[in-house]
């Protein structure tokens, strides 16, 4: 598992990027890798911040309950908690946490889930072409982080690596960001594709 250093490295080139595909507008979205499993610790973006413009320094370390550890500067994304218990429930290596537009779009019309079937796209989001049927869940939005990972747990399925926040965004998750951003490019491709053939 990487060090501090070497994840905000990670995390600063990783949110560029994502900024760049227009999935991290404004100051949206936050990104974590977990640093060690026992206890649980993690890097994640910093608060509040362009995430097109953070620097390796733009990270805070926080535990499994994703409070910041002591004597940091920055404070840890409103959304650490959420980080924290995908890495734990999930064992993810890498959370990342995009407002792109496809998932809230479909998450208003499948509240209940959204469901993709036999589709190429579904291996590269860690699935079979041909499985039956993937839901990806949908939670509703809030600002209290334990609501969400209760409602995040209670319906997680390890075969699914992603969990849609209705009217907010998505979370996607894998071993390190290369395998979570690929994970995050294709859902986004069947969740457009999938929305767009009910449409007709
Ligand atoms: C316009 S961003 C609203 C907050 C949010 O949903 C988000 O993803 C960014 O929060 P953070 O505390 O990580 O900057
Ligand atoms: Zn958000």
């Amino acid at each position: 598992m990487p060090d501090l250093v070497t994840a905000g490295q990670a995390l600063a080139a990783e949110s560029a990027r994502y900024t760049a595909m227009g999935w991290m507008r404004g100051t949206s979205g936050n990104l974590s890798v977990t640093l060690g499993r026992d206890p649980l610790r993690l890097a994640v973006t910093a608060s509040g911040l362009d995430k097109g413009e953070l620097t390796a320094h733009d990270v805070v370390e926080i535990d499994g309950t994703g409070e910041a550890l002591p004597g940091q500067r920055l404070r840890p994304s409103a959304e650490a908690g959420l980080h924290a218990r995908i890495a734990s429930v999930a064992g993810a290596g890498a959370v990342v946490h995009l407002h792109m537009l496809a998932p809230v779009v479909a998450a208003e019309r499948w509240p209940g889930g959204i469901e993709l079937r036999d589709l190429e796209m579904l291996k590269g989001f860690g699935r079979r072409a041909h499985d039956d049927l993937v839901t990806v869940p949908v939670v509703p939005n809030s600002q209290d982080m334990t609501v969400l990972g209760d409602a995040f747990e209670a319906g997680y399925d390890p075969a699914t690596p992603a969990l849609v926040v209705a009217r907010h965004g998505v979370y996607v998750w894998g071993d390190d960001l290369l395998v979570a951003r690929h994970r995050a490019e294709c859902l986004e491709w069947l969740l457009r594709f999938t929305t767009a053939i009910a449409e007709g």
